[in-house]
């Protein structure tokens, strides 16, 4: 792990802006939820056209998690679950939505969802977070 602050997290997969294959996501928050806007290329793709799961669930997990961090909450996935509605496609600007549903101690129960410019939500994802 780095243990450079300046430098932490700059190669986040998702989200770091030093990372030369990562996502490079970024954020806003809006009403309590935190979002953020990719357009995946055929480089995320598993079977042609869609987008690869795991990099769906890297979105959710990323929505989710960065949120609390956000908020100078340091947290860990402990739990992640994804429902994958409807194929997510290629070429097409996902919009990234993720909120706080619940806090038990030091655990956060999130939401978050992945939708195309229509509406369609492709995935829905249920986590749990743990404050370290
Ligand atoms: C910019 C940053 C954005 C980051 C977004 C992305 C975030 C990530 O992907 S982080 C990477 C993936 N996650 C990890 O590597 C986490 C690895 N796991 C861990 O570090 C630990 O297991 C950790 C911190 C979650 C919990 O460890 P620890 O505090 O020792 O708790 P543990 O002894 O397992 O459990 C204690 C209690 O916590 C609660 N708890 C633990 N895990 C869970 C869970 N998954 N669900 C519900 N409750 C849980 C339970 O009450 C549990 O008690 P019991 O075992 O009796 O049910």
């Amino acid at each position: 792990m780095n243990t450079n602050t300046e430098d932490r997290n700059q190669h986040c997969f998702a989200c770091g802006p030093k990372n030369p294959i990562g996502l490079k996501l970024t954020f806003r928050e809006e009403n309590d939820t935190y979002v953020a806007r990719f357009t995946p290329g055929p480089e995320h793709q598993s079977y042609d056209g869609v987008m690869h799961g795991g990099l769906v669930s890297t979105l959710l997990d990323e929505i989710m998690g960065g949120y609390l961090y956000s908020k100078g909450l340091y947290a860990v996935t402990a739990k992640l679950e994804v429902r994958f509605r409807a194929p997510t496609p290629i070429g097409r600007e996902l919009k990234i939505q993720g909120r706080i549903v619940g806090q038990k101690r030091t655990m956060y129960e999130m939401a978050g969802e992945i939708s195309l410019p229509d509406g369609t939500v492709t995935a829905e994802g249920k986590a749990i977070l743990a404050i370290v």
